[in-house]
């Protein structure tokens, strides 16, 4: 079980294009058109399922919304900053 990261650990570690908000690390990616994030959001699913931690994943217009915290731990720890990493590399 993973422990969470402290206020500034999270500001640390977290992937450049991501931000905090509350008990979440989150990031908005934005494509050419509805259909390209709807791809890019199986991709992250693919990736989630298989490292078994799951993302709130919510898809608009030309972008989708990926917000990740650990539930069991009640917080952002390392997994979610690694999760955010991996799905960035999808990107
Ligand atoms: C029982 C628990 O839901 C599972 O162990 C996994 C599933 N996916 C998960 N995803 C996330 N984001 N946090 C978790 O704590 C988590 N736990």
């Amino acid at each position: 079980m993973a422990s969470l990261l402290s206020d500034e650990e999270i500001e640390q570690q977290k992937p450049d294009d991501w931000e905090r908000d509350g008990d979440e690390i989150v990031r908005t990616y934005e494509f050419d058109d509805y259909l390209k994030g709807v791809a890019f959001a199986s991709e992250v699913g693919e990736v989630a399922e298989e490292e078994f931690h799951h993302p709130e994943i919510i898809i608009g217009y030309k972008e989708v919304e990926v917000r990740l915290t650990s539930h069991e731990e009640g917080g952002i720890t390392d997994t979610d900053v690694e999760m955010a990493e991996r799905f960035d590399d999808v990107r």
